[in-house]
């Protein structure tokens, strides 16, 4: 119940159309009921003529017969009212919820996402949705229309024979005991079900992202495998499911052939008039037979209905869990929203960080001025990367500060502090879109051109903006390709700029992804630039080239240039060298070489590699000459 009354703010935003929906159910299925009435009338009036008890002219026999047809279409058209109402207002319900699903979710930060599965996450913004969209439309219509049955046929039952009711009612308690055990069943099963469905989801979503490796790998039968026992195990939960959904559709059928047992019986004798003091015309009997058949289907509908309430309310309960995710990281009330601009003086004050008890990094004090470039280099885990993560606050310092222009990063209103900063990760994320817009990715969001997502507003009250296709600065795009060192490949694809990328930028190579995600950075002429090992992809000759265009770029701009090669870093005004999540040398290349430490021993192995490799091709070019000579 208390998940229930969490939903209730989003379906006050549609109360009108739900008690409209509402009262046209119970109008409809009052009407619905009165050709039987009719009927009983007309069977009676026959009777009474044939026996000669009475008259029944033709007049009144047509009167009755456009009666029913008359309740039959009015209920015919309040069904159509229970449509345009109650499931319109669903489908809308479903739009906003998806919505603020999807805004929250925007808030939410690394540390949700490093442990969601991308899976997961699709099944619930689907499959629980429309389970929820079910419940609140076709099922609260359906709570409608079994109330509203079981309400009018009682009425019409009483004032028929109190007696043949009270008979029928003895199957009543059976139902609610039989519901009540069967349903909590349901939902005890269907929650380890969508578990076990949002499982195999993120297993696809895995191995669809991670083909190449799989491939790579030759362990496509291993993972089909693994597929096959996930799914050997969904079918397993499905059946438990469907066990109890069984018996529930049958025992109503049951229960339904015995009530209509006993009115057969029981009627039959009041109309021989073998129960005393209870009469009971031929007619009459028709109508209570005929208003039972009625509820039928009402009757049988309770198992599925209640098999689509307790699935609608696990499937909100897991939709909950999303919308109670808060992010670790956020604007509070420390948020100081007087800050707008940003230059880039940043220091680290005695910088701590432990994740999950392990300390990451241990008092980090460094200052990087306005537009000055740190170089940051050391092994594999030292801590590189989550020293820049701090900066646009990804995550929090455990100990110490992070400033930026003096302000404690947690001060700066965190839309602020990521408008000026523009990273370049180890892995770049391209989309499944243009070349022109994956480089134009970051500049329409941060000119604020589009307005606030609407929370918890009906979207009937929220006019949605005409989807307008804001063309990229293509200037813009072209300079910071350009800087790249992308713009002359771009230039060699048949469709240029408009070239469409594969999911994650698949269709291009791993260096031109990287200079895509470079480009992007680049375009959005940040205050602070992080470039993360993110060149790593391409050859010491094309670096040069875009460290040479990255000069111009930098000038005014901050800049912190992590890498493991020294030709990366040696221009860079400071450098540091990080082990084990501490400073261990730092100071300007020629300084750190006349340390001769860590980065020394760094730029001794790396040039004897390049001699190496210069040997083996000067090597390899005299044999093919030999060889051609012999
Ligand atoms: N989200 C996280 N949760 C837990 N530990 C993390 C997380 N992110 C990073 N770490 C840990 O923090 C340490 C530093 O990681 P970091 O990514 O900064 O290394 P790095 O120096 O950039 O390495 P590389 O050169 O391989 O990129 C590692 O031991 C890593 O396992």
């Amino acid at each position: 119940m208390n998940n229930f009354r969490t939903l209730l703010p989003y379906l006050r935003l549609h109360r009108n159309q739900y008690i409209v929906g509402t009262l046209a159910v119970f109008a409809s299925n009052a009407a619905v009921l009165l050709p039987a009435y009719f009927l009983g009338r007309i069977i009676d009036g026959l009777s009474r003529y044939v026996r000669g008890a009475g008259t029944f002219t033709l007049t009144q026999l047509l009167l009755l017969v456009g009666g029913m047809v008359l309740a039959t279409l009015l209920s015919g058209a309040l069904m159509m009212v229970v449509r345009r109402s109650i499931v319109y207002a669903s489908r809308q319900t479903e739009y906003e919820i998806r919505r603020d699903l999807f805004a929250h979710l925007a808030t939410l930060d690394k540390h949700y996402f490093d442990r969601a599965r991308t899976g997961d996450l699709m099944n619930r913004l689907t499959g629980d949705l429309s389970a929820v969209r079910e419940m609140i439309g076709f099922g609260s219509w359906q709570v409608g229309t079994v109330v509203a049955a079981f309400v009018v046929s009682f009425a019409w039952f009483f004032s028929i024979s109190w007696r043949l009711t009270l008979t029928v009612l003895v199957v009543f308690p059976v139902i609610v005991l039989i519901l009540s055990y069967l349903s909590r069943q349901i939902a005890k099963r269907y929650v380890p079900l969508q578990e076990q469905n949002s499982a195999i989801a993120a297993k696809a979503q895995e191995n669809f992202s991670g083909a190449r490796v799989v491939k790579g790998y030759a362990i496509e039968d291993q993972e089909i495998n693994e597929y096959k026992r996930m799914n050997d195990e969904l079918i397993r939960r499905a059946l438990r499911l469907t066990r109890v959904e069984g018996p529930l559709q049958a025992s109503m059928s049951l229960l339904m052939g015995v009530a209509f047992v006993i009115v057969l019986v029981y009627g039959g004798r009041m109309i021989l008039g073998l129960v005393p003091g209870s009469p009971l015309t031929l007619g009459q009997f028709t109508q209570f037979a005929q208003t039972l058949e009625r509820l039928a289907w009402p009757m049988l509908s309770i198992g599925m209905i209640a098999n689509m309430l307790q699935r609608g309310m696990a499937s909100w309960g897991r939709l909950q869990e999303i919308f109670e995710a808060r992010p670790r990281v956020h604007d509070d009330k420390r948020t100081d929203t007087s800050i707008r601009r940003l230059n880039g003086d940043i220091r680290f004050e005695h910088v701590s960080l432990t994740f999950d008890g392990r300390r990451v990094l241990s008092d980090i004090t460094l200052h990087i001025p306005e537009g000055q470039t740190l170089g940051i280099t050391g092994p594999t885990g030292s801590g590189k990367t989550v020293l820049s993560q701090l900066i646009t606050r990804l995550t929090d310092v455990t100990e110490g500060q992070v400033l930026v222009d003096g302000h404690d990063v947690r001060r700066v209103p965190l839309k602020v502090l990521r408008e000026h900063i523009a990273v370049v990760p180890q892995e770049p994320f391209l989309f499944s879109e243009s070349i022109a817009s994956n480089v134009a990715f970051g500049l329409n969001g941060a000119q604020g051109q589009y307005p606030p997502i609407p929370v918890r507003q009906s979207v009937r009250h929220t006019k949605v903006p005409a989807a307008e296709d804001v063309a990229p600065d293509m200037d813009r795009v072209r300079r910071a390709a350009e800087i790249a060192g992308l713009a002359s490949e771009i230039d060699r694809f048949p469709a240029g700029y408009d070239t469409m990328l594969g999911e994650r930028g698949v269709t291009l190579s791993g260096g031109q992804r990287q200079r895509t995600a470079l480009a992007r950075a680049i375009a959005r002429e940040p205050r602070i630039l992080v470039l993360d090992d993110s060149m790593s992809a391409v050859d010491t000759e094309t670096e040069s080239r875009i460290l040479q265009g990255l000069r111009q770029v930098q000038e005014g701009r901050t800049v912190l240039l992590i890498g493991h090669r020294v030709s990366t870093l040696r221009h860079a005004d400071h450098i540091i060298v990080m082990e084990e999540g501490r400073i261990v040398e730092q100071g300007s290349h020629e300084a750190l070489l006349a340390m001769d430490g860590h980065y020394a021993d760094l730029e001794r192995k790396q040039r004897l590699e390049g001699d190496l490799s210069e040997l083996d091709e000067v090597r390899l070019a005299a044999d093919a000459t030999a060889g051609v000579r012999r």
